[in-house]
């Protein structure tokens, strides 16, 4: 069956929404009644000045936070405001422009990359009220991102392509110092998870969500863990981030100043399920559109997930198989749609492939 293609544009204009994007009571969104979730707001470039004091103080809130829900904020992180003001009004201009124009770039099946309208053709149900548009960036290939908006876009998108390469540039380094705390509150010292994630191979995502007439019926990202290893958010002035803690739905508020960082499954792992990759979703409302830049640290793509020895011992088995982060990601764009499950269920999937008869070949 041909899915229906969605224009936001025409969607927002009707007054009720396809059933497609109607999601079931246990997980519709009452957006206006959570309280709010208070993260740990973590003074980044105070830490890493050499204050022994404070950085305990911090590698210990950090730690608690992770072990608990896996959010935290980051503040006086060193990102030009200007340059995020800039990445904010990209935003605004990519996706107010018309959906023909849009899909220049639409992202294929199976792909993680291109400009995703509520996912037409890829769900059938459930679908999430927003448009995406997400590429990849790499600190190694400095020309990627200004060369794929280029590509797909054209000439006339190349100031977004070096806005985004600079932004992508500065989470980059902004996700190597975040990953020096990490190894400092597990223990296993600052350079371990750094040197880990210095070649990586990241994905970059524009959350567009349009106002909805319906907003307690849909929502704009389903509740889900990241699959990915950090993600470092920056969320306008909208609000509308839930994460699921201690049972229930709380928010998570805007700070201009501030990104928000949550641990995803990829670390999850690598932490042995020391630090948790948490439950989380964001709801829409009927007023204004909301917008989040998501940028997710990945590691290389063959580089092995696998934890420190010092976190394996004979209380703390290994909880994850080995895989490489080539394997999850094509697992979540092909086979599986990432959920508050998909760590269990590709471990599951990963360890029966192992079981299976390799492929012989008999010679005739
Ligand atoms: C590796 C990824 C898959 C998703 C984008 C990144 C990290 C988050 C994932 C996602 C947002 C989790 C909820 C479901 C999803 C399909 C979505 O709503 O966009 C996920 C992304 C994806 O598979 O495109
Ligand atoms: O838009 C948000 O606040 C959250 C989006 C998100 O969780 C994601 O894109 O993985
Ligand atoms: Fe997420």
């Amino acid at each position: 069956m041909v899915q229906p293609v969605f224009d936001a544009a025409v969607l927002s204009a009707q007054s009720d929404i396809p059933s497609q994007f109607i999601w079931p009571a246990d997980e519709s969104p009452t957006p206006d009644a959570t309280e709010e979730l208070h993260v740990p707001l973590i003074d980044i470039g105070g830490l890493l000045s050499g204050d022994r004091a404070a950085a305990a103080e911090v590698t210990r809130l950090v730690g608690e936070a992770c072990e608990q829900h896996g959010f935290f904020q980051v503040v006086n992180h060193g990102i030009d405001a200007e340059l995020l003001a800039d990445a904010h009004r990209c935003v605004d201009a990519f996706f107010t422009m018309p959906l023909g124009d849009k899909q220049r770039a639409l992202r294929r099946p199976g792909e993680s990359c291109g400009y995703a309208s509520s996912f037409t053709g890829r769900f059938a149900s459930k679908l999430p009220w927003k448009e995406t548009l997400s590429f990849r960036s790499c600190p190694s290939e400095p020309v990627l991102v200004v060369d794929y908006i280029v590509a797909t876009l054209g000439e006339d998108h190349r100031r977004l392509g070096e806005a985004y390469a600079r932004y992508c540039s500065e989470m980059s380094r902004l996700s190597l110092e975040i990953m020096e705390v990490l190894g400092e509150s597990l223990g296993v010292g600052r350079v371990h998870y750094r040197r880990f994630f210095e070649g990586n191979e990241s994905i970059m995502r524009l959350n567009y969500y349009p106002p909805c007439q319906r907003p307690n019926e849909t929502l704009g990202t389903g509740p889900h863990c990241d699959p990915t290893s950090l993600t470092i958010l920056h969320q306008d002035d909208v609000g509308g981030l839930q994460v699921h803690a201690d049972g229930r739905w709380r928010s998570i508020a805007p700070r201009a100043n501030a990104f928000v960082v949550n641990i995803g499954d990829t670390f999850m792992a690598l932490s042995n399920g020391r630090y948790r990759s948490c439950l989380h979703r964001a709801v829409v409302n009927s007023r204004v559109p909301r917008k989040s830049l998501a940028f997710f640290l990945c590691p290389q793509m063959d580089k092995v997930v696998a934890p420190p020895g010092t976190l394996v011992d004979e209380a703390n088995p290994r909880a994850y198989p080995d895989f490489t982060w080539r394997k999850l990601l094509d697992f979540t764009q092909k086979h599986y749609r990432a959920d508050m499950r998909t760590l269990e269920v590709f471990s599951d999937w990963v360890q029966q492939q192992a079981l299976l008869p390799t492929a012989t070949t008999t010679t005739t």
